[in-house]
């Protein structure tokens, strides 16, 4: 059976990713798309990187007629419109992939705070699993609607999780920096992602309020199972894609080999996540699905490394990871 795939918000820069590996993966296919503005035109003529390879029409959105199409929707809208749109595709029975943050925090109180809107169905914060197959997998393979984590948070929870799990850290002195390329802002036009603005520049943003730190700290506590405190600053650097996260941690006794080697225990069997000897570089993982992390050893602290690709691991690769685990497939198919 060959999983038939829908998109919403299929101008954006995660659509584009979704229907680039959809190409590649030998068990689903790309079957509809939908946007607001780009009714009537086709995929291959909002991204001519698709021209000849995939000529699935836009439509606008009407829930009812995509979830009789689709086996699964990938739901690339922002957040806020984001939980609307899951709600109706959801209640006509169609299975959902979330790419925005309107499911993945454990409480409406917190969303309600970081994000600043009321939460148009709180029932299901809380009660939407991470898409985190790393850790989650059990929960998405039956799941209804799975909220596909943020870039940021990919790259810094799952080096950290299980150091905490294990009590290799100090839980409350966690330092996460982070660089992301453009394209984690999205394709709609604005200042602060225009050429000129991020050209041969790099700018941290949302110090102290990034709405990802919150994000982060519930999956870490969740997974390690004790509350941690951590601050996280972004900066937007100039290149297309990529995150590269530095983070700061205070050893409990250990050395950074005690940390390859549970990564490398935590992680046997999750077949993107690689423990690597070298530091990581965003080109290192450009267009792939990999996590690339390593730690050092400097003064009282220890340093871990990770990169991933924000569209791919942090964003559409993710997804198709995701959909593979929902309808029984190894977990790499197409990626
Ligand atoms: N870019 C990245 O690296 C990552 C993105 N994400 C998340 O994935 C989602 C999609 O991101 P991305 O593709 O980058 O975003 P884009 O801005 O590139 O695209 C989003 C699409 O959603 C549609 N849209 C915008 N506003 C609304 C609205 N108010 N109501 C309905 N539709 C709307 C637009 O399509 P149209 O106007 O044609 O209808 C637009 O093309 C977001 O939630 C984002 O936060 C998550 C991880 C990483
Ligand atoms: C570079 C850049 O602007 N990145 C975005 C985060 C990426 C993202 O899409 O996050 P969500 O899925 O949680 O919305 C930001 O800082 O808001």
């Amino acid at each position: 059976m060959t999983i038939r795939v829908g998109i919403v918000g299929a101008t954006g820069y995660t659509a584009l990713e979704v229907a680039r590996l959809l190409l590649a993966h030998p068990e689903a296919e790309l079957v509809a798309a939908t946007s607001r503005a780009e009714e009537g035109t086709s995929i291959a003529e909002i991204h001519p990187e698709l021209a000849g390879r995939c000529e699935v029409a836009i439509e606008s959105l009407d829930p009812a007629s995509l979830a009789k199409k689709c086996d699964v929707v990938m739901c690339c809208l922002p957040h806020g419109a984001s939980a609307e749109t899951c709600k109706e595709l959801v209640a006509e029975g169609v299975r959902v992939i979330d790419f925005s943050a309107d499911f993945r925090l454990s409480d409406q109180v917190t969303y309600e705070k970081w994000y600043g809107v009321e939460h148009p169905w709180p029932e299901r914060i809380g009660s939407t699993v991470y898409g985190l197959p790393e850790f989650f997998a059990e929960q998405i393979r039956q799941a209804d609607l799975v909220a596909n984590p943020g870039c940021y948070p990919t790259s810094a929870i799952l080096p950290l999780a299980p150091l905490i799990a294990n009590q290799l850290i100090e839980a409350t002195d966690i330092i996460v920096d982070s660089k992301s390329g453009v394209s984690g802002a999205g394709r709609s036009a604005k200042v602060a992602t225009l050429y000129c603005e991020v050209n041969e520049s790099i700018a941290a943003y949302g110090v102290g309020c990034h709405r990802h730190q919150p994000e982060m700290a519930d999956l870490v506590q969740r997974i390690g199972g004790q509350e941690i405190s951590l601050l996280f600053t972004p900066h937007l650097t100039p290149m297309d894609r990529g995150i590269l996260s530095t983070i700061y941690v205070r050893p409990r006794n250990i050395h950074a080999a005690e940390v390859m080697a549970c990564w490398r225990k935590q992680y046997a069997d999750s077949p993107f996540v690689n423990a690597v000897d070298h530091l990581p570089a965003t080109k290192h993982v450009s267009g792939t699905n990999y996590v690339q992390m390593s730690a050092r050893d400097a003064g009282d602290r220890i340093v871990l490394v990770s990169a991933i690709d924000n569209l791919t691991k942090g964003a559409s690769g993710a997804a198709i990871q995701n959909m593979n685990v929902m309808f029984g497939l190894e977990q790499t198919t197409g990626l």
